[in-house]
């Protein structure tokens, strides 16, 4: 169990700094958003060490922070955010007595009978003390990171999907977002425009880890700032704990070189399966389908790379409605063995899994959803003249209201061509009642539409 012990705690604080999602006000609702859930458990770790460690972690991870920000020239307008997390970890050396660690029961009681106490406690404060040297990160990298290249270097960034690196000045997003909502639908429509955006090299989605390299550690940076001010009731060093964890990956969105969402995770390559620890959009970007893209990214690069089956994740009561858009659902189909004890508990979240389809073009979902309109539409062709239109019928009255001419129905165009023919039952039986006074017309007409109903149940 040693292997899992990367979960980092963190006091739990709550922040006032919160971005109102513009279009699901609710999402960013602290009162429904999931905390790190206060442990009813003893701590698996003696409260000294389990102090150091959190204070020493997140001053560590925020000094470096610091510095690389200051080298990467300010590409985050948050940047303000991890002198305050850094302080405010200071701040809360008073808090770190009640911080909380939570564990799954049965973790707790895997830990208890297997590596007891003290060696997490050991364990963890040596990954806290330098949380980017420490080797057993790399080699667990190795073991649960799946093809990560060797355990001990430093997991290398991925650009996910097929994109060109490049620099757009100017783009119109409303464009991007409707052009072609007309033909493909609303969903379609929207992955369409980014996977443009992404071939033409304005955006690109890439999955990557610490690795020390400047520019990735700024979009790191970024990311945690999006993760800080979208999900406020996470502990900003928690989540910068476990953006820069070894054992996490991060896949972002990247426009304009500028770090626009971000899914955090943790593969578990021997249990096939990746938790989700913060999945967030940066708020003017919202509902623009960015998240959607990030998750079919994500699944493609968990199944490709890391050779996971499913997805776990605890999300925010709020965002359930986004996570069921992508596959989610709340029932928990994969076997408890290969997951309890694994992930981590949250207040005010639900559990959800995925599965992950082993044969999806996850990142060219619009180009098959085309395809099979395309043969659905051909077939349609086949066996019907439906899709031919005829010019419309002239209509023009007199100014009694009386028609210039009689339109008999079996010269109206098509008709006949749809398989149309006077003896049919139900004009023929209109037609009978069409010829008595309007009172009887109007009760047989209401009796056809009766039978129609009844007969379409
Ligand atoms: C494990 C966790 O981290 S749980 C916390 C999740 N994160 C948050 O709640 C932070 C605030 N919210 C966000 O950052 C974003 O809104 C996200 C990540 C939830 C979704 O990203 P977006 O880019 O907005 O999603 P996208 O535009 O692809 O929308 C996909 C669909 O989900 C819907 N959707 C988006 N957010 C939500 C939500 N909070 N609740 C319900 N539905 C949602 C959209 O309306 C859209 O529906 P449609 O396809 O029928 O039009």
């Amino acid at each position: 169990m040693d292997t899992h012990s990367s979960h980092l705690t963190a006091p739990n604080r709550s922040r006032s700094s919160q971005s109102p999602s513009p279009s699901h006000s609710s999402a960013t609702s602290s009162i429904h958003k999931r905390k790190l859930q206060p442990d009813d458990h003893a701590p698996p770790f003696p409260p000294s060490s389990f102090s150091a460690d959190t204070r020493d972690g997140a001053l560590t991870s925020n000094d470096d922070l610091e510095s690389i920000s200051a080298r990467g020239g300010g590409a985050d307008s948050d940047s303000d955010d991890d002198s305050e997390a850094a302080a405010a970890a200071a701040d809360d050396s008073d808090d770190d007595s009640s911080a909380m660690r939570t564990f799954t029961a049965s973790r707790l009681e895997n830990a208890a009978a297997t590596a007891g106490g003290s060696g997490r406690s050991t364990k963890l404060k040596t990954e806290n003390l330098n949380p980017t040297t420490v080797k057993i990160e790399s080699s667990e990298c190795g073991k649960d990171g799946g093809a990560q290249g060797s355990g001990t270097a430093g997991p290398t960034a991925t650009v996910v999907g097929s994109s060109v690196p490049g620099i757009v000045v100017k783009e119109d997003a409303s464009k991007i977002f409707t052009e072609n909502i007309q033909t493909s639908g609303a969903y379609s429509a929207r992955e369409e425009s980014l996977k443009r955006e992404e071939e033409a090299g304005r955006l690109k989605f890439v999955c990557l880890s610490n690795d020390g390299i400047d520019e990735h550690m700024v979009w790191l940076i970024g990311l945690k700032n999006i993760f800080a001010r979208q999900l406020p009731n996470m502990p900003k060093e928690y989540i910068v704990r476990l953006v820069m964890d070894r054992s996490h990956k991060s896949v972002m969105v990247i426009r304009r070189n500028q770090v626009v969402g971000g899914i955090t995770y943790r593969p578990y390559a021997s249990q096939k399966f990746g938790e989700i620890a913060f999945c967030a959009i940066t708020a003017d970007e919202q509902v623009k389908g960015y998240g959607t893209r990030l998750m079919n990214h994500l699944k493609q690069h968990a199944r490709d790379v890391d050779g996971l089956t499913h997805f776990l994740t605890y999300a925010d009561n709020n965002a359930v409605g986004y996570f069921i858009k992508q596959g989610f659902t709340k029932e928990i189909h994969l076997e408890k063995d290969r997951w309890q004890g694994y992930i981590k508990d949250y207040d005010g979240g639900i559990l959800m899994e995925c599965k992950i389809d082993p044969n999806l073009p996850y990142t060219d979902l619009s180009t098959m959803i085309r395809r099979q309109r395309q043969a659905i539409d051909e077939k349609i062709r086949e066996l019907s003249n439906c899709h031919i239109v005829y010019t419309g019928i002239d209509f023009q009255k007199k100014e009694a209201g009386i028609p210039k001419k009689t339109v008999k129905v079996e010269d109206i165009p098509g008709l006949r061509e749809a398989g149309w023919t006077p003896d049919q039952w139900g004009h023929s039986r209109f037609r009978a009642s069409a010829s008595t006074d309007s009172a009887t017309n109007q009760k047989h007409l209401t009796a056809f539409m009766r039978a129609l109903i009844k007969a379409s149940f």
